[in-house]
């Protein structure tokens, strides 16, 4: 899968630079309790170094300047790492929004007309700005599509390459989950007649980058809850070192020689214990996270949606085109009974004719080529594109019978739905014609021969799809439909499942199909002969017992599950109400692509855990650091507590802020890229992090403050 990465030029690199000055304003800066605490530090510091004596400070100006500008410096970087991590981000967004081009639309006069017969006569050639939602266009081979909409008639080949960066060329017809097409894009061969379903300016992918880049400035519900316990955090320290203050104040009036703390080593130390690490990375961290989907091409409408797939307990994907290829076609039909091969192979013809899936344009392929005929319906003359349903096919063996689709009309045509798993079509003499999944039609038919089960079974059982075949309620025969497993999928699945995310398939095939293909990936649940409701009941069901939920969907019929799923990820090619019922988008169209998502969301909370940990961590060490050097002249007993032994006061002062300050842009790369990451349960997931993160920021500070003493010490600084 392509990955757009948009990099960052100098340009930009100077506009964070001055975006990170204009985020100390404090009205800004006051939604980050922890880093505006750190600016009023600033200004303290700034105040002695204007006015010494001060408050009763006794130390030069020279070292009180020194602390405004580490205090400064803080807050800075931090303001740089959110300005660095959004400039990333928009220009991710940007490569997106780049696709609008100007072009020419033919605008049918007659929306009705004749798909393979429209020639010039047909269509008014305008600029695409001034083609209205609503108009119906003609879009032949080679043609831009001049505006986001629905392929309202054909099968086309288009090139999405703008938008996916992926140079495969996908189908996109009308009928089905793939009638969404893309201004901007091209057909590469045949044709098709779309309604244009937005206003110039308007399109959908605009609107949808406006929803991520406004998600991005948001904090999510985890990161707000993280705000306020850092900020509580904050607070206690405030109060801590506030009474240490007073503290040494009233010490001062009967110890000898002790004329109180230092209010700027007091301000020293109150930031070097407040988590201003994690503090000054956490909102880039959630930046970065979304630009990685971004960047996975797959729009998400809220960074919640992001975190909660970091968070999922289970995940609910369906078998056709998510595990499968999708690409489910007909290999063969089976006559049951006193039916002989013709008798099917014409009743799933004419069945099929006007069913627009890929199941029904492959059946009508199939016994086009059984017959050895000669195309017989307008709708096939167009020269097929190579990878249209079917086309790929071997007949299995040739059958002599007659095609005609003449006493066929589209008006009595019945196209499939989830609900009732049949289609068909009803002869002007008023003969019924329906196929569909096995059990719908063993309820549907009066007949059913003996035999229907144990074909079918066998089918299945080789992870093909059954579709029993009925003339007035007569089963005459199976046509048997096969997918193939997406490749890697077995992989991806127990990916998900290390994660520690059930993985759950629900179909609307049979049971026995849905077993072998469960059974050949491995996943942990599978429902089978699901119709659209319950798949919406499945979701309920699992949220029930507070379990966060996430599915991929792309029909209508998927839209309110997708809406009460904690992640919905709809495809970019499925219906609109899908993509607005759904809270990401996934411009690839490829529903297994919410495992990626999956990994991402879980990356984000891993590297917002880990820097927190060594955050944390940190300020504990440095409390150890700092204090004793401190406290030293008012408690001569604290020296136990010197385990570093610095040379002065000043220079573990002056050590420690630098630490303090200099470990965020240290830390920068980390917060954007992520943490390394790979599959593994939440526990195992812990115990790594402590170790590497909580004993890492235990030790980094004591050697890095240690050697920046013995570097002062070198210098002859702070002597
Ligand atoms: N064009 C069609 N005409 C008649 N029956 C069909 C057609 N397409 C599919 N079916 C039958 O209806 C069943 C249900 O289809 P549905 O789209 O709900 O689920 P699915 O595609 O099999 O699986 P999934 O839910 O995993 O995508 C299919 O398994 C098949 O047996
Ligand atoms: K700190
Ligand atoms: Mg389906």
């Amino acid at each position: 899968m392509a990955e757009l990465t948009v990099t960052i030029d100098t340009e930009q690199q100077r506009q964070a630079i001055s975006d990170s000055f204009a985020k100390l304003d404090p009205r800004y800066l006051v939604k980050n309790p922890v880093l505006f605490v750190v600016e009023l530090g600033t200004l303290i510091g700034l105040l002695l170094t204007v006015v010494p004596g001060l408050f009763g400070a006794t130390g030069s100006r020279v070292y009180y300047a020194i602390i405004t500008v580490l205090l400064a410096f803080t807050v800075l970087f931090a303001n740089y790492a959110e300005a660095y991590a959004e400039l990333e981000g928009e220009a991710q967004a940007d490569s997106l929004r780049a696709l609008q081009t100007e072009t020419e639309g033919k605008v049918l006069e007659d929306p009705e007309a004749d798909l393979e017969a429209i020639d010039e006569d047909d269509y008014e050639a305008v600029e695409s700005d001034t083609i209205t939602q609503g108009d119906v266009v003609f879009v032949d081979e080679g043609d831009i599509i001049p505006r986001d909409g629905t392929v309202v008639e054909g099968s086309a080949s288009v090139d999405e390459s703008a938008i996916t960066g992926e140079s495969e060329p996908v189908i996109r017809q009308s009928g089905g989950d793939r009638t969404s097409v893309v201004g901007g894009t091209e057909v590469l061969s045949d044709s098709i007649k779309v309604e244009v379903t937005s206003e110039e300016g308007e399109s959908f992918l605009d609107e949808m980058i406006g929803l991520v880049e406004n998600a991005q400035r948001q904090k999510t519900p985890n990161e707000i809850a993280m705000t306020i316990l850092l900020s509580g955090l904050t607070l206690v320290f405030v109060v801590a070192v506030g009474t240490m203050f007073f503290f040494g104040e009233y010490l001062a009036t009967f110890a000898d020689g002790f004329a109180g703390l230092d209010i700027a080593e007091l301000v020293a130390l109150l930031v070097a214990l407040m988590p201003t690490t994690i503090g000054a990375l956490l909102a880039a961290i959630r930046v970065a996270g979304m630009t990685r989907v971004t960047r996975r091409n797959v729009i998400a409408k809220s960074g919640r949606a992001v975190e909660a797939a970091g968070d999922l307990d289970a995940l609910i994907l369906d078998k056709t085109g998510t595990i499968t290829t999708g690409e489910r076609v007909a290999q063969d039909f089976h006559p049951l009974g006193d039916a002989d091969d013709g008798d099917v192979v014409r009743a799933s013809y004419q069945s099929s004719l006007y069913d627009e899936t890929t199941e029904g344009r492959s059946i009508v392929k199939l016994a086009e080529k059984m017959n050895g005929a000669e195309p017989v319906t307008e709708s096939d003359q167009s020269d097929a594109a190579a990878d249209e349903p079917g086309s790929a096919i071997e007949a299995p063996r040739s059958v002599s019978v007659d095609l005609d689709g003449a006493d066929l009309s589209e008006e009595n045509f019945v196209p499939f739905s989830a609900e009732s798993r049949m289609s068909g079509i009803d002869l002007d003499d008023g003969t019924e014609i329906r196929k569909g999944a096995v059990d719908a039609v063993e309820e549907y038919a009066t007949s059913v021969p003996g035999k229907l089960r144990q074909e079918s079974n066998r089918i299945s059982e080789n992870g093909g799809t059954p579709l029993a075949i009925t003339v007035d309620k007569q089963v005459v025969g199976i046509i048997e439909l096969q997918d193939e497993l997406k490749p890697g999928i077995a992989n991806r699945i127990a990916e998900i499942q290390k994660m520690g995310v059930e993985t759950i398939m629900a179909t609307g095939d049979n049971q026995r199909t849905a077993r072998w293909v469960a059974d050949q990936v491995g996943i942990d649940e599978f429902h089978a002969e699901f119709d659209p409701e319950e798949k919406i009941e499945l979701v309920e069901d699992i949220q029930a017992d507070g379990k966060l939920v996430g599915m991929t969907g792309d029909g209508t019929n998927d839209a309110p599950a997708l809406a009460k799923a904690d992640v919905g990820l709809a495809m970019n090619a499925g219906t609109n109400a899908a993509k607005e019922a759904g809270n990401m988008v996934d411009l690839d169209s490829n529903p297994s692509k919410i495992i990626e998502v999956v990994g991402i969301g879980k990356q984000l909370l891993m590297t917002r855990g880990s820097l927190t940990t060594f955050s944390v961590a940190n300020d504990v060490a440095k409390y150890f650091v700092l204090l004793p050097a401190i406290l030293a002249a008012a408690i001569p007993g604290l020296a136990v507590m010197d385990v570093l032994n610095l040379s002065t006061p000043a220079s573990a002062v002056t050590a420690t802020l630098v630490y303090n300050a200099f470990i965020i842009p240290l830390l920068i790369p980390l917060a954007l890229r992520g943490v390394d990451y790979e599959a593994q349960s939440g526990a195992q997931l812990l115990r790594k992090n402590l170790i590497v993160y909580g004993g890492g920021g235990l030790i980094a500070p004591f050697i890095f403050i240690k050697a920046i003493d013995v570097l002062f010490v070198a210098l002859g600084v702070f002597q």
